[in-house]
C-alpha cells in the first residue's frame, strides 16, 4: 500500500510536474500565439509597405518610361539638328574654299590694277603738265578775246553814236517793213489740208487728179517774186512783176525798195521787237512814241501789233508793255516813281468806239480834247496799269469786243483803226524832276484800194472804203507836212482831216518818235497792193520830222 500510496503519489508528483509543465506550455502557447498575432500584423504591415513600395515603383517606372520617351525624341532633334548643323558647316567649308580661292584672283587683279594705276597716275601727271599749259594757253587766249570783245564793243559803240547821228540827221520817223510767211490757207484748199497736217513739203499724189502736186511748187507760185539783197544791214527788198506787153512780149520790171529795216518772212516777232525796243525805252523817259502798222488786209499788222497766244508770237503790244514795266522798275532805285494808264480806242467810220467800254457797243460820243496835260477823250475809261498781265486781259476784252464787232459788222476789225495808248508819268523823289511820255500802238485799217475792197456797189463798204482811204491819206499828208515843216516853220499840219491824226496829234509832231511797220502779204496776187504799200510807205521814210524831245520837267520849272 505505502508503494500503492508511494507510487499514488509520485503520481501525483508527476501529475502536477506535469500539470505545470502544461500551465507552462499553456503560457507558453499563449505567449506563442500572441507573437504569432503579433508577426502576423507584423506581416500584414509588411505586406502593405511592400504594396505601397510596389505601387510607388511601379509609378516611377512609368514616369521613368516617359522622360525616356521624352529623352529619346530630344535626342532626335538634336540628331536632326546636328546633322543640319553638320550640312551647314560642310557648306560653309565649300564657301570658304571657294572665297579663298576667288580672294586669291582678287588679290592677284589688285596687283595688276595696282600696277595700271600707277601706270596711269604717270600718264595723268603727264597730262596735268601739259593741262596747265592748255590752261595758260587758254587764259592768254581768253585774254586777248576779252581785249578783243572790248574792242568790238568800242566798235560798236562808235556805231551805235553814228547811227544815231545818222537817225538824228534823218529825223524821227522809221519804217520797218515786214513780210509775212505763206499761210497753209494762202494755197488751194487740198493743199492747205496737207499742209496743216504735215506742215512740210509734202507731195501729194490726189487720186482725182492725174497729174501729182508740188506743194513747195504751188508755195513757189504763190509766192510774188521778192528778193532781200542786203544781206548785212537787212535794209532792202525787191519786187519783181512780170507783165504781158501790147505786143505780147513779156515785160519784165524791177522795183527796189530801202527802209530803216526790212523783216522777212522767217522773221520772229522777237526779232522785230529788238529793233523797236528802244522806243519803248524811250517813252519811259519822257518821249511820246508812236508805232503804226499799215497795210492791207491780211497782211500781218495784228500779228505783229497783238500777236499770237504763246510766249514766242506775243506782239509788239504785248512786249512794249512789259518792256516799259520793267524799264520803270529798274528806274526805281534812282528815285523814280511812275503811274500808267491804259486806253484802248477803236475808230471805225470817223468814229470814236471805247474798245474798253461797257457793253457790246459803245453809243457814246466821245470828243477829243488837247490840253495842257495831254490828249484827253471824254468818255472812254482809262485803266491804271499795275502789271504787264493786266494789260493782256485788257487786250483780250478789246480783242473779244472787236470779234464781236467783227461778225457783227462786216469784218469790222480789218475796216477800222484801233489804238492801244499807254501814258506815263513819272516823278523822281529824289531830285523833283518829272517826266511824261506816252506809247501809242496803232493797227491801221486794210489800206486795200477801192478796187480790191469788195466794195462794189455796198453803200456800208464804199463808206467804209472812203474813209479808211481818207484817214490814211490824211496820215501821210500830216507826215508830209511835218516834214515840210522842217523847212518852213509856220507850215500849217492837217491834223485834224481825220479822227485819227486829231488824236494822234501829240504823237506826231516833231517832238514824237514814230515808226511805221509796213505789212506786206507774201503772195503774189497781192503783188499790186504790196507796191502801192511800198510807196505809201517810201513817202514815209523819206519824210524828215525835226528831233524828238524829252518832255522832262524840273522841279522849278
Ligand atoms: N509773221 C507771221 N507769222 C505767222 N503768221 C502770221 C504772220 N503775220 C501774219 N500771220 C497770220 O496771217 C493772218 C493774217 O494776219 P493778220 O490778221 O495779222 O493781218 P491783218 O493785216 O491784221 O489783217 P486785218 O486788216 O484783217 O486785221 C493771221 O492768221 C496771222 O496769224
Amino acid at each position: 500500500m505505502e508503494s500503492e500510496r508511494a507510487k499514488v503519489a509520485e503520481l501525483q508528483q508527476n501529475h502536477m510536474a506535469l500539470s505545470s509543465e502544461l500551465a507552462a506550455a499553456k503560457s507558453q502557447e499563449m505567449s506563442q500565439r500572441r507573437e504569432l498575432v503579433n508577426a502576423s500584423d507584423e506581416i500584414e504591415n509588411l505586406k502593405k509597405k511592400h504594396a505601397r513600395e510596389v505601387t510607388d515603383l511601379e509609378m516611377d517606372a512609368r514616369k521613368k518610361d516617359r522622360e525616356m520617351r521624352d529623352l529619346k525624341e530630344d535626342l532626335r532633334l538634336v540628331q536632326s539638328d546636328l546633322d543640319r548643323e553638320r550640312e551647314t558647316v560642310s557648306q560653309l567649308k565649300a564657301t570658304i574654299t571657294h572665297q579663298s580661292t576667288a580672294h586669291l584672283t582678287l588679290t592677284t587683279q589688285n596687283s595688276s590694277l595696282q600696277a595700271q594705276l600707277t601706270a596711269l597716275q604717270s600718264a595723268i601727271d603727264v597730262s596735268s603738265s601739259s593741262v596747265s599749259q592748255l590752261r595758260l594757253d587758254l587764259e592768254s587766249s581768253q585774254r586777248r578775246i576779252a581785249d578783243l570783245e572790248a574792242e568790238v564793243r568800242e566798235s560798236e559803240t562808235v556805231r551805235r553814236k553814228l547811227h544815231n547821228m545818222v537817225q538824228e540827221l534823218k529825223g524821227n520817223i522809221r519804217v520797218f517793213c515786214r513780210v509775212r510767211p505763206i499761210l497753209p490757207s494762202d494755197l488751194p484748199s487740198d493743199i492747205h489740208s496737207s499742209l496743216e497736217s504735215t506742215s512740210s513739203l509734202v507731195m501729194l499724189s490726189n487720186s482725182s487728179s492725174p497729174n501729182p502736186v508740188d506743194a513747195e511748187t504751188m508755195r513757189a507760185e504763190a509766192m510774188a517774186q521778192m528778193t532781200f539783197p542786203d544781206k548785212r544791214d537787212h535794209k532792202e527788198i525787191v519786187l519783181l512783176s512780170s507783165s504781158e506787153s501790147a505786143t505780147g512780149q513779156e515785160r519784165k520790171e524791177t522795183y527796189n525798195f530801202a527802209f530803216d529795216r526790212v523783216f522777212e518772212p522767217h522773221s520772229s516777232q522777237m526779232d522785230v521787237f529788238e529793233e523797236i525796243s528802244h522806243l519803248a525805252q524811250s517813252c519811259v523817259d519822257g518821249y511820246n512814241v508812236c508805232i503804226f502798222a499799215y497795210g492791207q488786209t491780211g497782211s500781218g499788222k495784228s500779228f505783229t501789233m497783238e500777236g499770237g497766244p504763246t510766249e514766242d508770237t506775243l506782239g509788239m503790244i504785248p512786249r512794249a508793255v512789259n518792256q516799259v514795266f520793267n524799264a520803270t522798275d529798274d528806274l526805281k532805285n534812282k528815285g523814280w516813281e511812275y503811274k500808267m494808264e491804259g486806253q484802248f480806242l477803236e475808230i471805225y467810220n470817223e468814229t470814236i468806239n471805247d474798245l474798253l467800254g461797257k457793253g457790246e457797243f459803245d453809243k457814246k460820243k466821245h470828243e477829243i480834247k488837247h490840253e495842257k496835260s495831254g490828249t484827253r477823250v471824254t468818255d472812254v475809261v482809262v485803266v491804271p496799269l499795275k502789271s504787264p498781265s493786266q494789260v493782256r486781259s485788257l487786250l483780250s476784252i478789246a480783242q473779244s469786243r472787236r470779234t464781236v464787232a467783227a461778225t457783227l459788222m462786216n469784218e469790222r476789225s480789218s475796216r477800222s483803226h484801233s489804238v492801244f495808248t499807254l501814258r506815263i508819268s513819272g516823278t523822281n523823289v529824289q531830285t523833283g524832276e518829272t517826266c511824261d511820255g506816252s506809247l501809242n500802238l496803232v493797227d491801221l485799217a486794210g489800206s486795200e484800194r477801192l478796187a480790191n475792197s469788195g466794195a462794189g456797189s455796198d453803200k456800208d463798204r464804199l463808206r467804209e472804203t472812203q474813209n479808211i482811204n481818207r484817214s490814211l491819206s490824211a496820215l501821210g499828208d500830216v507826215i508830209a507836212a511835218l516834214g515840210e515843216k522842217g523847212e518852213k516853220a509856220d507850215k500849217h499840219i492837217p491834223y485834224r482831216n481825220s479822227k485819227l491824226t486829231y488824236l494822234l496829234q501829240n504823237s506826231l509832231s516833231g517832238n514824237s518818235k514814230t515808226l511805221m511797220v509796213l505789212n506786206l502779204s507774201p503772195l503774189a496776187a497781192h503783188l499790186g497792193e504790196s507796191l502801192c504799200s511800198l510807196r505809201f510807205a517810201t513817202k514815209v521814210n523819206n519824210t524828215t520830222i525835226g528831233t524828238a524831245k524829252k518832255q522832262a520837267r524840273t522841279a522849278s520849272s
